[in-house]
């Protein structure tokens, strides 16, 4: 069951977190000030907070008013600095929580093996919160919770004399509790507190304030129980959060203020823009599909999976939606991760690395978690990272080919020529050889390979890129094969890719099922939007493939796992641009305004929403949503400035003549 009563508190929904995060790692704090998900340093340490997929045994660290109450959340203007405010008649508590960051500038990037404990000044990677009563007064509770290596290993706390803080360990992971200005509260108590049951021991500090009081704690990991000593005791006692604060307020907003995005929007565009820099990895360059694991697609279902690392797919993706805002550096840094990757050729390209570049991410159950809502299995690591999926090579080049297009190469006082062009040629030659073949497609579907239309058509961007970028700069190449194949490519999706007693374009050659991912063949510059073909495969999808509210599924045909999942946003993104590309406009502004309603309070979104229940479904935040957001604000303004200029009054039109 989802909810939460005075007394049991199980799950919340999942859009309704507060995320704060470092471009290391990311956090998820629930309204009532407990942070359920946490994985620290970094995004794919063993999570130390997991009430999120265990209401029961996972670890949390929640700051709230004695008194059990609903927060309100929101984000400090242009960042990713969140505020709960608890009020009552008697007082309120405001709750600011971040994680402190030095620069946010992609680039230089820091090197495959940085020490991501630490900082560039040796400081180590942290979480802030202060809890300040600003008004009347405040009983306040804190509760810390850790349940090491996803609470399968056991903890144990230790209290730092003078309730300076607190020390806890397990399962090779050690974590350092700060409390600072305890000493100005003497009413303040901390105690430990442990269940019979319980493999891990609470820390539990009351104190009450009074209106200006306030109390700051900061969460910091250490490599072994003695640098988690020096932290508590020392370092994290002698930085200065109020300044760190306002610097990282400053650095989130300098980075935003850089995006060039003037439509209408704009609230939900820049949010997205935040949102998807806090899923980038800034030491490599990398980009997770989302900070979580196994939040389900289907409420108690198996559909559950671990999304803290880099597809190729979703972060090249990301990088369109950031540049089309006018951000390049974090595409700088992810083109150089791409290059220091290991393969050799584009047979050993995986579909997704870990953050480092790892490319081992077998995919384990944690059976001692219950998961979100029951929804088990819980799982780390991820097997699709076996899976052919031939739609990233055009991806990648399709990201290199924009890149190029926009001007980078020249703005970096780099060329697309040695190395970058070697594996750009070995990709194509690679696509050549193998466009042929059946694959997992986009979805990953777990079954047969097949010949999914959509990774076919993807086959035939990365021969259009890399015959562009051949011709527009005189590069080496086999140009003749190669338009050739991309030619052969075209017909072959043509003939079988298309079926004309459905009236679609079909998930895969000779089936009748619908797949969403056709909504990308117009967008990707396959086939025109007004193309017949294109136009009936639209409106079959809006006929065959929406729930009520005209939210899209992927796909319904089936695809080997139990259960259903909800319709998938990224999806009925697309279809709001196939909309806008047609001409749609009120369609496609209406189903987008509908969509913006699905969001959390704080404009965020995961992966799906339930078509039953409307409420959220999957990963939290998930990249892929807010990608499409950003690119469907883009498309349906630009559709309306086109319609503007196409169907204007003819007095204004007069007006506009005689002036010229
Ligand atoms: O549907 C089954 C698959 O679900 C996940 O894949 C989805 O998420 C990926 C990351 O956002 C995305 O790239 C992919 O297109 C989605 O289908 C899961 O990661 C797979 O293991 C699973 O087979």
């Amino acid at each position: 069951m989802v909810g939460m009563t005075e007394f049991n508190r199980t799950y919340l929904p999942i859009n309704s977190y507060g995320v704060i995060g470092d471009c290391h790692s990311a956090l998820l704090v629930a309204p009532d000030g407990s942070v359920d998900w946490g994985c620290l340093p970094d995004f794919d340490s063993p999570a130390i907070f997991c009430r999120l997929l265990d209401h029961e045994h996972g670890g949390y660290f929640q700051i709230a008013p004695s008194e059990p109450m609903p927060g309100a959340q929101r984000y400090l203007r242009g960042s990713n600095v969140l505020q709960t405010r608890f009020t009552s008649t008697i007082g309120e508590l405001l709750l600011t929580d971040f994680m402190p960051v030095e620069t946010l500038r992609a680039w230089p990037y820091q090197g495959m093996n940085n020490n991501t404990w630490t900082r560039e000044d040796g400081s180590c990677h942290c979480m802030v919160r202060i809890a300040e009563c600003t008004h009347g007064e405040m009983s306040v509770t804190m509760t810390l919770k850790v349940s090491p290596n996803y609470a399968a290993s056991p903890s144990e706390i230790s209290l730092v004399p003078g309730n300076k803080g607190v020390l806890v360990s397990g399962g090779n992971q050690y974590v350092g509790l700060a409390i600072i200005g305890a000493h100005l509260h003497p009413s303040l108590t901390l105690n430990v507190v442990q269940d019979a049951e319980d493999r891990h021991p609470s820390v539990v500090l009351n104190v009450t304030l009074s209106e200006g009081e306030r109390l700051l704690f900061a969460v910091g990991m250490g490599r072994n129980m003695q640098a988690t000593r020096r932290l508590v005791e020392g370092e994290l006692h002698q930085r200065n959060f109020d300044s760190e604060l306002a610097h990282t307020l400053h650095c989130w907003r300098e980075w935003l203020s850089t995006c060039n995005y003037r439509g209408p929007y704009r609230e939900a565009v820049e949010r997205s823009a935040l949102a998807l820099k806090m899923m980038t990895y800034a030491p490599t360059g990398a980009i997770v599909a989302a900070p979580t694991t196994s939040l389900p697609e289907h409420m108690g279902g198996v559909r559950n999976w671990d999304y803290r690392y880099t597809w190729l797919r979703d972060a090249t993706f990301t990088l369109y939606a950031l540049n089309v805002l006018g951000f390049t550096d974090e595409a700088r840094a992810f083109t150089h991760w791409l290059r220091r990757l290991t393969y050799a050729d584009g047979e050993s390209l995986q579909i997704m690395y870990g953050i480092r570049g790892e490319r081992d991410l077998a995919e384990q159950e944690l059976t001692h978690l219950e998961g979100y809502a029951g929804s088990s299995p819980v799982r780390v690591g991820n097997g699709a990272v076996r899976q052919r999926q031939m739609d990233v090579f055009g991806e990648v080049l399709d990201c290199i080919h924009l890149y190029r297009r926009q001007g980078s190469f020249e703005r970096y006082g780099e060329t697309l020529d040695g190395p970058l062009w070697k594996l750009m040629r070995d990709l194509v030659e690679h696509v050549c050889a193998h466009w042929q073949d059946p694959d997992s497609g986009i979805w990953e579907i777990r079954g047969d390979d097949r010949h999914y239309v959509y990774s076919k058509a993807m086959c035939w961007v990365a021969l259009d890129r890399g015959i562009r970028a051949a011709q527009q700069l005189n590069l080496e190449a086999d140009l003749p094969r190669w338009l050739m194949v991309r030619d052969q490519i075209r017909a072959d999706i043509l003939a079988n890719g298309y079926n004309t007693s459905v009236g679609a374009f079909t998930q895969s050659y000779g089936d009748t099922a619908l797949d969403a991912s056709n909504l990308l063949l117009p967008l990707i510059g396959f086939i025109p939007p007004d193309d017949p073909r294109m136009r009936s495969t639209v409106d079959r999808i809006i006929e065959g493939l929406t729930d009520e509210n005209g939210f899209v599924f992927r796909y319904t045909s089936h695809d080997g796992l139990a259960g259903h999942e909800g319709t998938f946003t990224i999806c009925t993104f697309w279809l709001v641009d196939n909309l806008a590309i047609q001409g749609r406009v009120d369609e496609a502004r209406s189903l987008f305004e509908r969509l913006l309603k699905y969001a959390g309070r704080l404009g965020l979104f995961s992966e799906e929403v339930d078509a039953n229940t409307s409420s959220a479904l999957g990963n939290y935040p998930q990249a892929f949503t807010h990608i499409a957001l950003i690119n469907s604000a883009f498309n349906l303004r630009k559709a309306e400035i086109r319609q503007s200029e196409h169907h204007t009054d003819p007095l204004i039109a007069a007006i506009r003549l005689n002036k010229q």
